[in-house]
């Protein structure tokens, strides 16, 4: 493919407009199209996009991805509120698609989904060594801290690095993070994978995560801070690139970055 056509879903939101501008400026990128809500999905309004590129609500995220599919694009999604159960919808419709391409004259190799909770580079890298010191530390609990127009919590990225330390704990046998609480759990944080989120929201923030992880007699902070947008546009980039030879769904730009 020489050039990737790239249509952008919310293209009027935070993450749309810079992502708009972004693909505008990047090499071997054309922007075919800017969507937003109450425009139809589907071959038209896509104008010939090769990928899709969705920063939109949770409500309508796995449904954009669905017609995105049916118009025969690869799809980036960046917006949040994904569980087990749409991740799996999302699967067999790419399973269902390109058993179907295999069987045909058509030679195209198949469409992907890519699915990165967090495009920033330092995210992504905090996420992978939270992951590698899970295993050594009794407790752990995460912070995710961002700016009060976020519409859900805890952040998709708290949710992928809680789930991704509670693996490490089961794979390495680890018991329950100690926690003698008897009352006011609604002071605790929500409970992902069995690891306390904590969701702050403050104006002036834009989206950060503290990993704490604790033994006796010491401690590991691992923080990122994305202090602007501009943060997730390279791994953006990155993810269009990737995702037109990648068939199937990946979850999380770790895989695309070699670091899972
Ligand atoms: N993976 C990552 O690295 C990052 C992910 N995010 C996630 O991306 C998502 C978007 O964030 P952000 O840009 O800040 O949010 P915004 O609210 O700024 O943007 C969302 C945009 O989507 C539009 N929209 C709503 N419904 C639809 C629809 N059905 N079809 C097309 N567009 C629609 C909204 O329109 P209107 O305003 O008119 O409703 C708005 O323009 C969130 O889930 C956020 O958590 C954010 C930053 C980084
Ligand atoms: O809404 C945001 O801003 C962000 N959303 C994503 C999330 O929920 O993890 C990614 C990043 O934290 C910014």
């Amino acid at each position: 493919m020489t050039e990737i056509k790239v249509a952008v879903l919310g293209a009027a939101g935070r993450m749309g407009t810079q992502t708009c501008a972004a693909v505008e400026a990047a090499g071997g990128l054309s922007l075919v199209a800017r969507l937003d809500k109450d425009d139809v999905i589907d071959a038209g309004s896509l104008a010939g996009a090769d990928v899709v590129v969705d920063f939109t609500i949770p409500a309508t995220t796995e449904a954009n991805v669905h017609a995105a599919l049916d118009a025969g694009a690869h799809v980036v999604v960046g917006t949040t509120g994904w569980d087990d159960a749409s991740r799996g919808r999302v699967a067999e419709h790419l399973e269902r698609l390109n058993a179907a391409r295999a069987g045909g004259s058509d030679q195209t190799p198949g469409l992907g989904v890519l699915i990165a909770p967090n495009f920033g580079l330092s995210a992504v890298l905090a996420m992978t060594f939270a992951a590698k010191a899970a295993r050594y530390f009794e407790s752990a609990e995460v912070i995710e801290l961002h700016h009060p127009d976020k519409v859900d919590a805890p952040s998709g990225t708290a949710r992928h690095t809680a789930a991704a330390i509670s693996a490490a704990r089961a794979e390495a046998g680890l018991a329950p993070s100690p926690d003698a609480t008897e009352t006011g759990w609604e002071a605790r944080g929500a409970d992902v994978d069995g690891v306390r989120v904590h969701a702050v929201r403050l104006r002036g923030l834009v989206a950060h995560e503290e990993i704490l992880l604790g033994n006796p007699g010491e401690q590991l902070v691992i923080r990122q801070d994305s202090f602007d947008r501009s943060s997730f546009m390279p791994g953006v980039l990155v993810a269009v690139r990737a995702v037109v030879s990648r068939p199937g769904l990946t979850v999380g730009l770790e895989h695309v970055l070699d670091l899972a």
